[in-house]
């Protein structure tokens, strides 16, 4: 890596003051960590790596580690604690307050790049940005780069030219991966290499179009930041001199801009330790680079490294599988996980005659298991794409069984919220010309032409909410000036949040009743709902960073509040489930073509990370695992096939699982599933035939 570093100041002679002074009661920690997760929680100088399978307290290593620190009288504000996503950090920090005390909740951190926003805000002046940048998320990149490429015509082209997303796609990965952008088409999108050259040249004028316009996509967030520490040594240095221990989670998801970051940060006191599981790395499609994980002790040559390999999460059942399925990846560094768990049930696969019926199995589990004592938030569906689960969704409505929904569409993805968030945003950027464009819009008869127009005014004006004074057509001056007066009167800054919110929300809801008649009580429920959410924001700058940097799910203001005594169950993709456990988790539509992904099975590597993510998903489960198939899909709504169970079923010895197979009977009891027969479960040791089911083997 090609860092150049400016030591401004002389820290060695500082009597030793990086190490803490073991204030901590060191009982506490060796009686509820193992010897290898106690020698990683009190080794706190120097650099670290703590190598690990899933389940084996990784999470609860890092948690001990802060309580430690702090406990030894490092201030908190000194600790660095970097994770993947912030629920994963606001869980560690609560834990680590469980330990410790509330000092664990003060310290610095969450995601790479909600740290970087915090500190590209803190010194925006300094490093020559705008200070009232905006963030753009994934959809407003998008829109920035279809802007960029209309205006230079690329639109236009005879052949097809890449659509907006293929295009962020190939540039974020350019990035990402340090690569060049015709490799990245090369190897990704060979059928649009003859277009390389534009890429190429779009990707420049797109970096031009951010740096004239205040704006930042998330790479640009990371760049900035290493840029910062690169051009900027001075402040660099002051900057990671206040981090005396650095840390950082799920290590094998970094990517090369994140790695370089983690070495600026630990340039002046070199205390860093990271961790992570190679078999865990599911990234690689966003750039992450697992071998940065291997690459750490050549990073930080007197490196440490620990290995922890006792799981304490699963049965040893659920282990034996998990084992066995990762020990298919081609590549792959041989770790031997134990479990001194006592025995379980053996994990089961549940080969469905058809997705109703694996909606209805999961369904009444849920409700069986709920009687046998297990609350709803020990249980999980898991699943490869957040739209799996609309079935089972509007099954768990049916049947009243709360949820909530993690990595399914973002609230900030729904077209109202974002009108809404459009108000927003221009209150606080008057130059966000995405949010004029789409905001004129809303506005009868105005159309993208006439938007066009405005914008190009608003460009060149002083002042841009006096959109009123417009040479247009006399039947849009009364509209336009409305919006203007609005957005003018909200930006002085003397309303609270709340209140320009609610202003927003009067003015959108006559114009969302004039677009979405068709569900307007619904979405005026979801605003009502968000605004609720808005309510724990401190101010706008913070709620629309955090919004587009860690999106809400929009189960979060669909579903109806849960019952405070009943925590809810959750539905997640395998992504989102990262880091997470259950005493249930139920696998569903574990077919070829979906785990793996159709689009991996051509390629050995990106087969491997399919087969990685199928391991993330089955070490989620402490001590019921079931694995859902459906044999017969459908599609469109009305077409029904053949399904092939996931080839990662294939061949599994017979001793590591049970088939379930779903048999319908008449109810004896009094019926659940409005009044229509409910599946029974047929428990089938896999015995020696574990050929796949079709309807044949199905005994109904
Ligand atoms: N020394 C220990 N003694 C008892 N239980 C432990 C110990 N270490 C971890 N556990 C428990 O094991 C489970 C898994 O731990 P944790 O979530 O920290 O693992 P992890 O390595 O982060 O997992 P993954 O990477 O798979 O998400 C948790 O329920 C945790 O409380």
């Amino acid at each position: 890596m090609n860092t150049r570093k400016f030591v401004l100041y002389d820290d060695s002679d500082d009597g030793g003051k990086d190490s803490p002074a073991h204030g901590a009661s060191l009982e506490k920690y060796q009686s509820e960590l193992n010897s290898a997760q106690f020698e990683a929680v009190t080794t706190t100088d120097g650099a670290l790596l703590v190598v690990a399978g899933a389940g084996t307290g990784k999470t609860k290593t890092l948690t001990y580690r802060v309580g430690y620190l702090i406990e030894s009288g490092v201030p908190a504000s000194d600790i660095l604690l970097l994770t993947f996503t912030r629920r994963a950090a606001q869980e560690m920090l609560a834990r680590a307050a469980a330990i410790c005390d509330s000092r664990c909740s003060q310290i610095q951190g969450g995601t790479f790049h909600a740290f970087a926003h915090k500190l590209l805000r803190l010194h925006a002046s300094q490093i020559g940005l705008a200070e009232n940048f905006t963030v753009l998320d994934q959809a407003d990149a998008e829109e920035t780069l279809d802007i960029v490429r209309t205006a230079l015509g690329f639109n236009k082209k005879e052949k097809r030219f890449p659509k907006k997303r293929t295009l962020a796609t190939v540039i974020s990965t350019s990035r990402n991966k340090q690569l060049p952008i015709e490799l990245v088409v090369e190897a990704q999108y060979p059928h649009f290499l003859s277009f390389a050259e534009e890429i190429e040249f779009l990707a420049k004028k797109y970096r031009e179009y951010k740096r004239a316009n205040a704006l930042l996509d998330f790479d640009d967030l990371l760049t900035e930041l290493r840029d910062l520490f690169l051009n900027f040594p001075e402040l660099g240095h002051q900057i990671s001199s206040s981090l005396r221990y650095v840390m950082v989670d799920e290590y094998q998801d970094t990517n090369l801009v994140q790695a370089e970051l983690v070495a600026h940060f630990s340039a002046v006191h070199k205390n860093v330790m990271a961790v992570g599981d190679d078999a865990q790395s599911i990234y690689a499609f966003r750039g992450a680079n697992y071998r940065n994980i291997l690459d750490f002790p050549n990073q930080f040559p007197e490196c440490k490294l620990i290995k922890l390999e006792e799981n304490y999460r699963s049965t040893p059942e659920i282990l034996s599988l998990t084992n066995f399925v990762i020990n298919r990846a081609k590549e792959k560094f041989t770790k031997t996980l134990f479990s001194r768990k006592p025995e379980g049930e053996l994990p089961a696969i549940v080969s469905a005659p058809d997705e109703r019926f694996q909606t209805r199995f999961i369904a009444q589990r849920i409700l069986e298991l709920r009687e046998e004592g297990v609350p709803l938030r020990e249980i999980a569906v898991l699943m490869r794409n957040g739209r799996d689960s609309y079935a089972l969704e509007l099954e768990l409505r049916k049947r009243n069984i709360p949820f909530v929904k993690f990595g399914g569409q973002k609230v900030v993805e729904a077209a109202h919220i974002k009108d809404f968030l459009a108000y927003l945003k221009l209150i606080y950027n008057p130059r966000d010309v995405i949010s004029w464009n789409r905001v004129l819009q809303l506005l009868e008869g105005v159309g993208p032409k006439t938007a066009k127009q405005v914008i190009e005014w608003v460009k060149d004006s002083g002042s841009p909410y006096e959109i009123g004074g417009v040479k247009m057509s006399a039947k849009y001056a009364a509209s336009l000036k409305n919006l203007g007066d609005l957005l003018g009167s909200l930006s002085s800054g003397k309303k609270s949040l709340g209140e320009t919110a609610a202003a927003v929300m009067n003015y959108y809801l006559p114009l969302m009743h004039e677009k979405y008649y068709e569900d307007f009580p619904k979405r005026e429920k979801d605003l009502e709902n968000f605004l609720n959410i808005i309510a724990n924001y401190q101010n706008l700058e913070t709620l629309l960073a955090e919004l587009a940097l860690d999106p809400i799910e929009l189960t979060a203001i669909e579903t109806e509040p849960a019952k405070p005594d009943e925590q809810p169950m959750t539905l997640s993709t395998i992504h989102s489930a990262k880091g997470l456990e259950w005493r249930t988790v139920f696998l569903i539509n574990m077919l070829d073509g979906v785990l793996p992904s159709k689009y991996a099975v051509d390629d050995a590597a990106s087969l491997d990370e399919e087969l990685r993510l199928l391991y993330v998903a089955m070490t989620r489960a402490k001590s019921l695992l079931y694995v859902c198939y459906p044999i017969v899909c459908t599609q469109r709504g009305f077409e029904d096939y053949m399904s092939n169970p996931s080839r990662f079923l294939q061949k599994l010895p017979d001793a590591l699982y049970e088939r379930i197979l779903l048999v319908q009977e008449k109810r004896k009891s009094p019926p659940q599933l409005s009044g229509k027969a409910k599946p029974q479960l047929q428990k089938k040791a896999s015995g020696g035939k574990n050929e796949n089911f079709n309807d044949d083997n199905l005994p109904f």
